[in-house]
């Protein structure tokens, strides 16, 4: 059988290796427009906030090892158009050439590209994007220019927060905007996501919430300064990080789409031709919270997706168990982690929500160094009692590992009564017999 994956980031790597790690006889091709594959963009913020000295390691794979496989890896080609009948997926290789590849079975993992906002100004130099590693060294070329003094985030999501972080850390003056309330507020709760802004500000970002831009102006061509619905700032460089959406426009005529263009997919990560495999952010996924498709654009989602279609694709049936969009961000030594949905998402999205918060010591009472808050929300369905969100935040890293216990919870439909009693281990190294997650569950009205 012959295989084309489309797309050679983390979707489509997972795909090629599974494919070629667990199952024999087949052709694979693989085809990407980028000279990369396999960059982390998830430490672009470290790097460029000099965290970790060089970007070299956040790259885990290479064409070779693809190639020692035996799959045939198109670098620097990009694909222009898919004949869905005659099952032919036709390419433009950097030398000009077109190329035709066949194919019997077919994965799209063509992932995502950053929102651009559609406002005045928005071609002007000194505007910036960050996805590629060619755009996370674009900006690091940036912060590296004496005379950037002044930095304008547009988003205060994932990558807006972190990336106003490397700034600062880079010397810069920094100013974060987003649209919304708060710092990520498609994430957490007003609660929660008000220690990260406070955090922020304590950290001399200066934090402009519920304040959309309206235009960018320049001067010889370069930015110059931010137009906003409340005000006019001089700014020296300016990086979007609105949201991701789907690349799926080579697709989407022939494909059943999900409301923001995102490819349908079923549990076997099938779209509605049976012959094509949708995987990672160019795709839906199953929320277990929602209990229906939405869109999550994640590393993590990218690889287990791809690890699914190429099982499916192999010859196994494996059926996703689907996901909590699970996450989790470390500023400024502040660390916040969520699983499923925040009280605000799930009433948005018309689910009757009660939750319950608890706020202790992650440590044991008598241990008095390095012993910090955490904070601690559960979402539950109000008559169900089927958990639905989790939300931590604090100094301490064990909050990392716990959210990953309720991501099962979620999946796994528990109810906060199932929660309260279950065997947690007490050290007071880590916890305390009163554990927060049991106290919190406890506690559910
Ligand atoms: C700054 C940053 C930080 C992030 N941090 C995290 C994090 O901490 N945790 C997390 O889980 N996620 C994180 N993410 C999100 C994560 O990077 C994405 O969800 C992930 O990259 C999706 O992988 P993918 O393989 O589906 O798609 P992509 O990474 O978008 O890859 C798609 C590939 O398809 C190729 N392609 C597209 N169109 C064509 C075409 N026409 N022809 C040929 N090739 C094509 C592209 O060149 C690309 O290589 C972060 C993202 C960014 C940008
Ligand atoms: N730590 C992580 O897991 C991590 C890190 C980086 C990125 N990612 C993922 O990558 C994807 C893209 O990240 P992102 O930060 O671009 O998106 P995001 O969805 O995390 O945040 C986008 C932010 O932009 C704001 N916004 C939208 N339109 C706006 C406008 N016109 N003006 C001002 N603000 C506006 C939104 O309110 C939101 O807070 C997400 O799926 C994210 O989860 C994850």
């Amino acid at each position: 059988m012959k295989i084309v994956i489309l797309g050679t980031n983390h979707a489509g790597i997972a795909a090629a290796n599974t494919l070629l790690d667990h199952y024999e006889g087949n052709e694979i091709v693989m085809i990407d427009r980028n000279s990369n594959m396999s960059y982390l963009g998830c430490g672009t913020a470290i790097w460029v906030g000099r965290q970790i000295e060089k970007p070299d390691e956040l790259f885990y794979a290479n064409p070779a090892q693809f190639e020692a496989k035996g799959a045939k890896i198109m670098t620097e080609t990009t694909v222009t158009a898919i004949d869905f009948d005659q099952k032919e997926v036709h390419a433009t290789t950097k030398s000009g050439e077109n190329v035709t590849q066949n194919y019997d079975k077919l994965v799209l993992a063509t992932g995502s590209r950053p929102i651009i906002p559609d406002i005045p100004g928005k071609e002007l130099d000194g505007i910036h994007f960050l996805k590629l590693f060619q755009e996370g060294q674009a900006v690091d070329q940036e912060l590296a220019k004496d005379t950037v003094k002044r930095v304008a985030v547009i988003g205060a999501g994932y990558i807006g927060t972190e990336i106003a972080e490397a700034a600062k850390r880079r010397g810069k003056e920094v100013l974060l905007f987003d649209a919304a309330k708060t710092s990520l507020a498609s994430y957490y709760d007003e609660e929660f996501a008000q220690v990260m802004d406070e955090n922020l500000t304590n950290h001399g970002i200066s934090c402009h919430f519920g304040e959309c831009a309206t235009a960018f102006k320049g001067v010889n061509g370069r930015i110059s300064q931010l137009v906003t619905d409340k005000a006019t700032y001089d700014v020296d460089l300016l990086i979007n990080c609105i949201g991701f959406t789907a690349n799926s426009a080579l697709a989407s005529d022939h494909l059943e789409t999900f409301k923001n263009g995102a490819i349908l997919v079923n549990e076997y990560q099938q779209t509605s031709d049976p012959d094509v495999y949708a995987v990672g952010d160019v795709a839906t996924i199953y929320s277990n919270a929602l209990q229906e498709k939405t869109y999550i654009a994640l590393a993590s989602n990218a690889v287990r997706t791809g690890i699914v279609a190429g099982h499916n694709i192999g010859g196994t049936t494996l059926s996703s168990p689907g996901v909590q969009g699970s996450n989790g961000i470390s500023i400024f030594g502040l660390h916040l982690t969520s699983t499923g949905l925040s009280l605000q998402a799930a009433t948005r999205a018309g689910l009757k929500v009660a939750f319950s918060d608890v706020e202790d010591l992650q440590k044991a009472w008598f241990l008095h160094e390095d012993n910090d808050k955490v904070k601690i929300r559960i979402v539950y369905e109000e008559d169900s009692r089927r958990i639905v969100g989790a939300q931590l935040a604090s100094h301490s890293e064990i909050i990392a590992g716990n959210i990953n216990m309720f991501s099962l919870a979620i999946q796994d439909h528990l109810t906060i009564d199932q929660l309260a009693l279950l065997d947690l281990f007490f050290l007071p190294h880590f916890n305390s017999p009163y554990n927060y997650m049991t106290m919190a569950a406890l506690s559910a009205k």
